[in-house]
């Protein structure tokens, strides 16, 4: 875009921010007018993804305006193209969005719709539409793929540990990936949850699911999963990975474990790959529900050693069947696990990969760059 197009498209961000819910309903209410069987794929409830909706237009606007960074624009623009195939998008869809968007801005802009404003405004939504399409139009594999759940059992009241088996064709993932998951108990809403194997052949998947204070999906996996239940699939995502030739730092917590504990397993496959220290925890011994998975890793991988962490000492009354972590004879400390893993060596020069509850990444990575820790060598997935 060149200058004098920015004040067009200051003015444009402008509309939209000022009522941008009532902005995305009327694009969205002309979509469905002009093809109501596209409603149908959509959730119910849409809220959340209008608001996802504004922020993509705002954000197309802001990066088109600016100096550089329209490779970083193409590239966003053509992932989230590739992602909209899983909810049956297709390419005569694009110019329905299209239409519908350039109706409503028409509309919001009123006496001030001039030439300019249409020129402006409508490259904007041309690189959008025609960027997402092209790039689902040129996607491998099938934008969805299935797989049945074999086994599931709780390991806490809050956690559970799901398998399942691909039905027909399932796409490979790099161990350390998240994959786009859709579970039948709701339809149409999509989460992401991280394999907790590498990806194999036989197409065997394992998950290790929190049910996190008000999540739908994953309290439905965690209370309602059962054996028979068929898992939709789609995009992969995620750039976490070991460099087996470095040393590593691996800070995990909870059922965080489960991207960390595929990367581990993957890289034993390497003969001699540089040292690895995992730190693994949780609020109480008896949530430590991995220990005999990394004990045996760590006993046939002498360049992998675990550390074990709780905050507390004891289980609290309710938690039953929890083994004592100190029986597995991995070293066991206490405290929250960023706090203690950043205290216990200096890790500088060490690739560092974390993985857990948002706050607690956070906190870690905090504490491990003020103890001296390059912000580049920390990799985790993004935090939301
Ligand atoms: N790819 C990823 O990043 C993955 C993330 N997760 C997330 O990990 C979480 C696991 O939950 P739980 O098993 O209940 O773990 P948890 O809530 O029991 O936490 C485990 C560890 O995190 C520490 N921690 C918790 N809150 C903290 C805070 N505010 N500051 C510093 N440290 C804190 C605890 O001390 C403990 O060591 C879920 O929220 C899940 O969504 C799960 C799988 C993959």
């Amino acid at each position: 875009m060149t200058q004098p197009e920015q004040p067009i498209l200051a003015q444009t961000r402008a509309l939209l921010a000022s009522d941008p819910d009532r902005f995305a309903s009327s694009v969205f209410a002309r979509l469905f007018a002009m093809r109501p069987s596209l409603r149908e794929l959509f959730p119910a409830e849409m809220g959340t993804l209008r608001a996802s909706f504004v922020d993509v237009i705002d954000h197309v606007l802001d990066a088109i305006g600016a100096p550089d960074g329209h490779g970083e624009l193409v590239d966003f623009l053509a992932q989230l193209g590739r992602d909209h195939r899983k909810f049956g998008v297709v390419s005569e869809h694009y110019w329905l969005i299209y239409d519908a968007l350039m109706s409503e801005f028409q509309f919001a802009f009123g006496n001030r719709w001039t030439p300019e404003v249409e020129e402006t405004v409508g490259q904007a939504m041309l690189l959008t539409t025609g960027v997402m399409r092209g790039a689902a139009e040129s996607a491998e594999g099938p934008p969805r793929w299935h797989a049945r759940v074999v086994q599931k059992f709780r390991i806490t009241r809050e956690r559970a540990v799901i398998r399942l088996i691909a039905d027909g064709p399932h796409p490979p993932y790099a161990a350390g990936q998240y994959l786009e998951t859709q579970i039948p108990q709701w339809p149409r809403t999509w989460r992401n949850f991280s394999p907790a194997i590498p990806s194999n052949p036989q197409g065997e998947l394992e998950f290790h699911v929190r049910a996190v204070p008000g999540g739908r999906v994953s309290g439905s996996i965690v209370r309602d999963t059962a054996v028979g239940d068929v898992w939709t699939f789609a995009q992969r995502h995620g750039t976490m990975h070991i460099d087996p030739a470095r040393p590593a730092l691996l800070i995990a917590g909870g059922t965080g474990l489960a991207p960390l504990r595929a990367l581990l397993i993957d890289h034993a496959r390497f003969g001699e790959p540089a040292p690895v220290h995992l730190f693994y925890g949780t609020q109480n011994p008896g949530e430590l529900y991995e220990l005999g998975v990394l004990a045996q890793l760590a006993g046939a991988n002498p360049w992998l050693r675990v550390t074990a962490v709780t905050e507390n000492t004891e289980d609290p009354w309710w938690l039953t069947g929890g083994t004592d972590p100190r029986g597995w004879g991995l070293e066991v400390r206490y405290g929250r696990v960023g706090e203690v893993a950043a205290t216990y060596a200096d890790w500088r020069g060490r690739q560092v990969l974390l993985s857990g509850p948002a706050p607690m990444v956070f906190h870690t990575a905090l504490r491990l760059r003020a103890a001296g820790v390059n912000p580049d060598a920390i990799q985790h997935d993004p935090l939301n």
